[in-house]
């Protein structure tokens, strides 16, 4: 069945249908990873938007759900260039059209991905529309796709429960905005005992259940969306416990601080994300994605220094709190799908727990 893609500039694609037979609008936006399309689909960052994949073929490995990183795909719907006819590896499960039937989510396929990561690095990721019936108004449709933005996208994907991970070692609380499980996991593995909390608890449970350090996790929407949860960040961050956050929380975090934040045009995401740490010069490859980021002037000087930048774009990728066992990072230490080149952050983190453990 014949499917399209309608972006809020008026240009449309026609495809084959794959998934859910459905029609949403939701935010077009791209992942330049070439493997990993399982950990993109469960990662709750991507709720309420349109993944448009640039390698083009996807599918060929099924779906290994061992590599799930939440409890179920996010995306409102997924644009891949070819989907593969088969599914081959030891590890599947199923295959992913059945996968996203199951969970009810659209997909699009034999459309011009090249060409629609071009308009979208050009004019910015845009409001989109995916659809089987072939009688649409693009007069009627348009006002509606124009900057169309993913609303209460925190409170959507955090868990309702607390959940505890337990270990020998360090006790983390993990604030889950949207959490991905390599977080909780990447700790796990490095010996601490994780409780994750859902995103709205108040700062005085987490602290209550004294905690050798704080993470706050990536997720979806507009950080501005989550007045709320930056009041309970500020008095974590006034708690003096350890904090590591990644991209959502590092948000969050500056928020809380007096900074601001921006939408950027067409945001990062994939898995080739080079980031430059300042203080040695080096530059790792970082998994990325985020469609917000922290305004540079807007950075606080008397409270936090830049750590990390885009080397690409000179975006800011991390931060460091002055005076303060706070560190944040806009890029994903955890990877899942991507590269693991600063996973050595969570070794920091636990240096920096016991270091404020034995001060
Ligand atoms: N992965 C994330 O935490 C994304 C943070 C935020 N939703 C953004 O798009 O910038």
């Amino acid at each position: 069945m014949d499917a399209f893609l309608i972006l809020e500039d008026g240009q449309v694609f026609k495809g084959k249908s794959f998934g859910a037979r459905k029609e949403v609008i939701c935010e077009v936006v791209f992942n330049t990873s070439m493997t990993g399309y399982l950990e993109v689909l469960t990662d709750p960052s991507y709720q309420g938007q349109g993944v448009v994949m640039t390698y083009p073929l996807i599918g060929n490995y099924g779906v290994c759900l061992e590599d799930a990183e939440s409890v179920k795909p996010w995306h409102s719907a997924f644009i891949v260039r070819e989907l593969s006819r088969t599914a081959s590896n030891f590890r599947s499960e199923q295959d992913l059209e059945s996968y996203l039937i199951a969970n009810d989510i659209p997909g699009i396929q034999g459309v011009d991905t090249r060409a629609i990561t071009k308009i979208l690095r050009e004019e910015g990721c845009m409001g989109g529309m995916i659809t089987t019936n072939p009688d649409f108004d693009l007069d009627e449709l348009l006002p509606k796709l124009k900057g169309y933005q993913v609303k209460d996208a925190v409170k959507t994907v955090s868990r309702k429960e607390k959940e505890h991970f337990p270990g020998d070692g360090l006790k983390v609380a993990l604030l889950d905005l949207g959490t991905k499980s390599n977080i909780a996991n990447s700790l796990n593995k490095r010996g601490c005992d994780v409780t994750v909390y859902p995103a709205f608890t108040a700062a005085e449970e987490i602290l209550g259940d004294q905690p050798d350090g704080i993470m706050l996790s990536n997720g979806p929407g507009d950080p501005k969306e989550c007045v709320s949860i930056i009041k309970e960040i500020k008095k974590l961050y006034d708690s003096d416990v350890p904090i590591f956050a990644i991209c959502l929380g590092h948000q969050l975090m500056a928020l809380a601080n007096g900074a601001d934040t921006r939408k950027m045009r067409f945001g990062h995401r994939g898995g080739n994300h080079p980031v430059k740490d300042l203080a040695t010069g080096r530059v790792y490859i970082s998994s990325q994605n985020h469609g917000y980021v922290i305004k540079k002037e807007s950075v606080p000087k008397n409270l936090a220094e830049v750590s990390f930048i885009n080397v690409n774009d000179k975006s800011i990728e991390g931060l460091r709190y002055k005076g303060k066992n706070v560190r944040t990072v806009q890029f994903h230490p955890e990877a899942s799908p991507g590269p693991v080149d600063t996973a050595y952050l969570f070794d920091e983190f636990i240096e920096m727990m016991k270091g404020a453990k034995n001060a």
